[in-house]
């Protein structure tokens, strides 16, 4: 495997947009459309810089309609599914459905599904291999609260979430895996990790996977930061050698800014 231009191995970079519980099918669609149009400027490297959006799944529709028809160079995924494929499981969404709406992601365990439904470690396992089974691409979240952080032990809970989510997976679902780190405590708190912080967690997440897979699988994963991303702070914590894009939040609301983040990306690669 050859090295980028900024030094990190050849993984495509990912910048993510999480909307969250946030705009409607109208307003989801004026959002893409300014994000579109703002990214459409010739320095963007699209080819090397990916761009996703997760909006709420009633908008899948019409962002599908939008992105094929205008052939827009951005991908897209659900916030959730089930771990069913189909049957009595009123208000689940199956991977099947994401993907026939062309969904190329899928997130698993989100702290705010982690915390607020309690989704466990086991559930986020069968969530994953359920993304898998339906050719969607999962981006599992992993992360610890304030008082796991405080005390110190904070890598060693972030990797037990992630042995208890890829346990099982195959070599070649390991090699398409993305991971996000977001510390719970950063997450919409405007209180951010330090790039030094994105850095030793993803590392050790990386090294766990060596250990896990091999190194040729490690190094293949994508490995996100999340919390409080800004265009402020994007640059710093995108340099760092083993975080290979962002999942945003908040910002990813405001085109203007999420553009400028997936700028910096574009540009470290140039540099
Ligand atoms: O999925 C995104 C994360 O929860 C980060 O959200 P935030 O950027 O609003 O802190």
């Amino acid at each position: 495997m050859t090295t980028s231009t900024n030094g990190k191995f050849d993984r495509t970079p990912l910048i993510a947009g999480n909307w969250k519980m946030n705009m409607d099918h109208v307003q989801g669609i004026t959002l893409l459309q300014k994000l579109a149009w703002t990214l459409s400027d010739a320095k963007h490297d699209f080819g090397r810089v990916e761009v996703a959006v997760f909006p709420p799944f009633t908008d899948l529709r019409g962002v599908q309609t939008l992105v094929q028809g205008d052939q827009l160079k951005v991908v897209y995924g659900g916030q959730d599914l089930s771990d069913q494929d189909s049957g009595a499981y009123t208000g689940d969404i199956s991977g099947a459905f994401l993907a026939k709406l062309g969904c190329r992601y899928v997130l698993v365990g989100h702290s705010e599904r982690r915390s607020i439904h309690g989704e466990s470690d086991e559930l986020l396992n069968r969530k994953l291999k359920a993304a898998y089974r339906h050719a969607l691409t999962p981006i599992l979240c992993v992360g610890e609260g304030l008082e796991i952080r405080q005390a110190g032990t904070h890598v060693a809970h972030t990797l037990d979430q992630v042995r208890a989510g890829v346990a099982g997976l195959t070599e070649a679902q390991a090699a398409e895996l993305v991971i996000a780190y977001e510390p719970v405590w950063a997450i919409g708190t405007g209180e951010v990790a330090g790039p030094e912080d994105a850095q030793e967690m993803c590392a050790a997440i990386r090294a766990e996977l060596a250990e896990l897979f091999d190194q040729a699988i490690a190094d293949k994963i994508r490995l996100l930061y999340g919390g409080s991303v800004k265009a402020s702070n994007a640059a710093a914590i995108l340099r760092e050698r083993d975080v290979d894009g962002v999942l945003v939040g908040g910002a990813s609301l405001d085109p203007a800014e999420f553009a400028n983040i997936v700028r910096f990306e574009s540009h470290l690669l140039t540099d």
